[in-house]
């Protein structure tokens, strides 16, 4: 089965604030100045506004009093030489330091610079605006003028007007991804490399398009702390390629546990999930009472009753692949199908009710993947919600670490953490998915892909990534209201 089959092509690094100021510092000592590399950020940024808006006569930079400021002066700058009228709402409450005080210092006095209160800005005309309020000195949260002024630029924005974002949209939490209020930019230019907040919860909400400006830094040896996977791979790698001269044999089993009174759904989908997603067999195992509708549903599915089968039964060979939790419930029968899971060393999918047990009593796995939402990563490790969102990278390698295992932290972007130190986010913000049963949905793609690849870790990015690119093709033709989760599974190529 195939491995390692990710190109590097399609692998976004990304990188925290530590490691960007740490090549900031370093370029800065390899040049010998920093105010050079200012002004190539705001060089390249001129260079991208020229390239979208070619015709534009006027333009509305807003700056803060940080350096992120200081890039937004020198696009003034650079604007009004080329004979664009700018006007310039400054939002700095002390006087600039360094390099952003150097490049106020050279815009300042420019006869094609205007600078205004920011309380005209919800007035102004120009059909681009330029967002350098905040960028990686961000520290939340917002004080009111902020908020003021980023409300006003979104209010722009709505109103027509081009925005774009200087190293981040303002107000957004690069190391988290959080925001309370942000900027709406249609395009970010970050410097160095991207930050891992554009990619994790509000910063795709934020973040149209990114474009990256390495600004000549040094190049430092250390590893990214995570990739992104740019969604163009999956055109390249369907869930499970299908190979000419294959038979049922080729694609593996997947056994879906779970359906107690009540769920039966959520074990039906998770198990017409791995079927469809390309595992060559697919058993489910569940009450009794589930039976018919699951044979009706897709009779692809070999339904065995768990009154009347134990879970080796459904087994076909030592890789046979479990998917254990979708609807298990927590009830005296979901605790013995768990104990009789414990006893076994399937490559294992624990997912939902599962993650109740795992926590309650662990299993030791060569190939274990755990696909929590926040709240059951929160309980995998004894932590509230709220911290386990303002870094859910770690919140997943934490995971990944003390169970030994893959995770696939849920949400409106994806991580996948592996033991290794591996880790991928994956996906866009998709609210058709914000229903229960995409979760389900997931399991069993996961189970097919863990029944195909070779690596566990790779079979969960697969399946994240494709489960979220067949949502959005989904939701395009069905609607983001309407849209099922089990019907991305008619998406998946
Ligand atoms: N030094 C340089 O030459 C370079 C700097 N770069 C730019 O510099 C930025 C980083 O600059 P800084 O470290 O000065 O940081 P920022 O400019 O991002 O932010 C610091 C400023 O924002 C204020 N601030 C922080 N949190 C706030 C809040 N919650 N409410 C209101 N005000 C708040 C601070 O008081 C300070 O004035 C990068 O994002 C990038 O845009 C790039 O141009 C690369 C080169
Ligand atoms: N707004 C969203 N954007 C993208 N994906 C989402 C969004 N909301 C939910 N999802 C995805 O849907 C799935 C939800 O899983 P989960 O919370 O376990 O739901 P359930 O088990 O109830 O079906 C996850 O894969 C998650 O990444
Ligand atoms: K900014």
């Amino acid at each position: 089965m195939p491995s390692v089959l990710l190109p590097q092509r399609f692998l976004r690094p990304l990188f925290d604030i530590a490691g960007i100021r740490a090549r900031e510092q370093a370029s800065f000592a390899h040049e010998g100045a920093s105010f050079p590399m200012m002004l190539r950020a705001g060089q390249a940024l001129y260079g991208h506004i020229l390239r979208r808006q070619p015709n534009i006569a006027q333009l509305a930079v807003v700056v803060g009093g940080g350096n992120n400021g200081g890039d937004g002066w020198i696009v003034a700058y650079l604007a009004a030489q080329d004979g664009i009228q700018v006007r310039v709402y400054d939002v700095a409450n002390s006087p600039r330091k360094g390099d952003a005080k150097l490049a106020e210092e050279q815009a300042m006095g420019h006869p094609r610079i205007e600078v205004r209160s920011f309380h005209e800005l919800e007035y102004d005309s120009a059909a681009v605006i330029v967002d350098a309020l905040l960028g990686i000195g961000f520290q939340a949260p917002l004080s009111d003028m902020y908020e003021q002024v980023i409300g006003a630029v979104n209010q722009l924005s709505a109103q027509g007007a081009w925005v774009v974002s200087v190293d981040c949209p303002s107000g957004l939490d690069l190391h988290s991804g959080q925001a309370t209020l942000a900027v709406q930019a249609d395009l970010v230019v970050t410097f160095i490399g991207d930050k891992i907040g554009h990619y994790l919860q509000d910063g795709p909400v934020y973040c149209h398009e990114i474009v990256t400006e390495n600004l000549q830094a040094v190049d430092l040896s250390e590893q990214p702390q995570a990739y992104f996977l740019e969604p163009a791979a999956l055109d390249h790698f369907p869930p499970c390629q299908r190979r000419l001269n294959s038979h049922k044999g080729t694609y593996g089993h997947v056994t879906v546990i779970g359906g107690d009174h009540g769920f039966g759904g959520a074990a039906i989908m998770a198990s017409e999930a791995a079927a469809k997603a390309g595992a060559g067999t697919v058993s489910l195992l569940t009450q009794e009472t589930h039976l018919m509708a699951a044979l009706v549903r897709n009779p692809n599915v070999m339904a065995v009753s768990a009154e009347l089968a134990d879970i080796r039964a459904t087994l076909r060979g030592e890789q046979s692949v479990l998917v254990v939790g979708p609807g298990l419930g927590r009830s005296a029968w979901s605790k013995s199908v768990w104990q009789q899971c414990q006893s076994l060393s399937q490559p294992t999918v624990v997912d939902a009710d599962g993650l109740y047990w795992l926590g309650l009593s662990s299993v030791q796995l060569d190939q274990l993947v755990l696909t929590p939402h926040p709240g059951e990563a929160a309980r995998l490790l004894e932590k509230d919600v709220k911290e386990i969102l303002q870094d859910l990278p770690r919140a997943a390698s934490e995971i990944a670490n003390r169970y030994q295992a893959v995770v696939i932290l849920k949400g409106a972007t994806s991580v996948v953490a592996s033991p290794d130190g591996r880790l991928m986010i994956v996906g866009k913000p998709c609210p058709g998915l914000a229903k229960g049963g995409s979760g389900d949905v997931l399991s069993g793609m996961v189970g097919a892909c863990l029944a195909f690849y070779q690596d566990a870790y790779e079979a969960a990015v697969m399946a994240a990534a494709w489960h979220n690119k067949a949502a959005q093709a989904c939701s395009a033709k069905i609607g983001m209201v309407a849209m099922q989760p089990y019907q991305l599974l008619d998406y998946l190529e």
